[in-house]
């Protein structure tokens, strides 16, 4: 403790078994066409060793989520508000002389600590997948060499201590496909254990074989095996959190399943703690332990599996419940809410629950924007919506043309005829419907 440091540290009401408390986050992009709001004000709780999920529709904000955690947000976009705290006593105590200020008990704020500390955990504290493997690889370079260089950056780094750890441009890779530019083949420092690693690693992801595919190239690897070799890279640090955006998106649900499992497994194995994003109930359902529903930029649902699942209050998370696809295959058939997402503009946005023109149960309230309110269910459950407040009045409810033409009709249904009795029409899955990943 410092002199400038409050008697009461707000980490006393934190568990300890957070390892990461995201508290206002806020990312926005200043395009040419105005401000996106792409996350608004978001907190996020991960627990040691859990599987958490943030599930929601295209463009709702999750890999920007994901990105604005490990500090990837790039120009012409920002973190503007927010803390993201990590919890670790030797960062923590490694940081507080320095920085007193982004130290609260054993948490440290990694948006107050200078870039090179949030540099220094890239890969050994957060590591990250991404739904296109290509982009992790260099074409031209066998896997096993890859895989070799990312150990061996990891190794020389913990050598060090972490706030002042010496970093590659060639480790980025392993964190961020759109850096791949700058990663160049160094084997001068790839030793013979890290190439062993590399074929440890490969082994430890499932892969047949792996002394003879360590020396395959990407191009020669299928992409469920190509996924399996991401994550073996993403391992290389023995990350303590693993960001999962759509691991399995592009794959087929033979090998999507296949590859849940081995995430499953890994977290067992390992005891790291997974962030699971998706826009698939169903990924949710297999493998989390407690799930954030996204929308507009915003968790608009949280708690455990049963709040979600059984217990949920949000129309929205009621509109992504009636389209779970059937992970294993037959079917797989997504029956989209109605309605379009919305714009993130900020001067497009309102301030109102930003649902309201799609929710088959939108009332005058909704012309606020909602605070999130607790949910019934466990501690954990939490909404943005007054439906956690007061029931359904219908003579509350807003006229079906209140917001105009652009709803694709979304308002014109009465609740009792909502979103579940629309099921049986065969839809395109959600994963066609485009985004910024494809
Ligand atoms: N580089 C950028 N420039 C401008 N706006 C951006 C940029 N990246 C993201 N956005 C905005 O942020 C919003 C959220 O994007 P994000 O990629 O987080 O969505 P998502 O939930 O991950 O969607 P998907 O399921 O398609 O991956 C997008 O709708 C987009 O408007
Ligand atoms: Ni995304």
């Amino acid at each position: 403790m410092t002199e400038n440091a409050p008697d009461t540290q707000r980490s006393d009401d934190w568990s300890t078994d957070d390892i990461l408390r995201v508290e206002g986050l806020s990312t926005r992009f200043f395009t040419e066409q105005g401000q996106v709001n792409a996350v608004s004000d978001l907190d996020l709780r991960i627990e040691r060793g859990e599987i958490v999920g943030i599930v929601g529709e295209s463009g709702s904000g999750k890999s920007v989520t994901a990105r604005s955690i490990v500090d990837l947000i790039e120009s012409p976009g920002r973190i503007t508000d927010g803390e993201i705290w990590f919890n670790e006593s030797d960062l923590a105590e490694a940081v507080r002389d320095d920085h007193p200020e982004a130290v609260d008990g054993d948490f440290v704020d990694l948006r107050a600590v200078p870039e090179r500390v949030r540099d220094s955990l890239r890969g050994s504290a957060f590591s990250m997948i991404f739904q296109d493997p290509e982009s992790s690889f260099n074409p031209s370079l066998t896997v096993g060499e890859q895989l070799a260089e990312a150990v061996e950056v990891q190794r020389r780094a913990s050598a060090n201590p972490r706030s002042t750890r010496a970093r590659t441009s060639s480790e980025e890779y392993s964190m961020s496909n759109f850096l791949l530019s700058t990663v160049l083949p160094s084997q001068r420092y790839v030793s013979e254990s890290s190439r062993e690693r590399a074929v440890e690693l490969l082994e430890l992801v499932g892969i047949p074989d792996p002394v003879e595919r360590a020396d395959e190239y990407p191009h020669e690897y299928s992409g469920g095996m190509l996924q399996r070799a991401m994550i073996a890279q993403a391992l290389a640090g023995e990350p303590d959190v693993l960001i999962a955006d759509e691991p399995t998106t592009a794959l087929d649900v033979t090998i999507q399943a296949q590859i849940l499992d081995l995430l499953d497994e890994l977290q067992e194995e390992t005891g790291m703690t997974i962030l699971l994003i998706t826009h698939n109930l169903g990924v949710v359902a297999r493998m989390c332990d407690r799930v954030g529903v996204m929308y507009a930029g915003e968790i608009v649902e949280r708690g455990h599996l049963t709040d979600v699942f059984d217990d949920h209050v949000h129309p929205y998370t009621e509109g992504l419940l009636g389209s779970i696809p059937d992970l294993e295959g037959v079917g797989g058939r997504l029956e989209p809410i109605p309605g379009n997402v919305p714009s993130l503009l900020d001067h497009e946005m309102g301030d109102r629950c930003h649902f309201a023109d799609r929710c088959p149960k939108a009332m005058d309230e909704c012309l606020e924007h909602p605070p999130e309110y607790d949910a019934a269910g466990s501690d954990e459950h939490a909404a943005r919506c007054v439906l956690t407040e007061m029931a359904y009045d219908e003579s509350r409810a807003l006229p079906a043309d209140y917001f105009g033409e652009t709803t694709d009709g979304a308002r014109d249904e009465r609740p009792e005829e909502s979103i579940e009795a629309q099921q049986p029409v065969e839809q395109p899955p959600l994963e066609e419907s485009g985004g910024e990943t494809k």
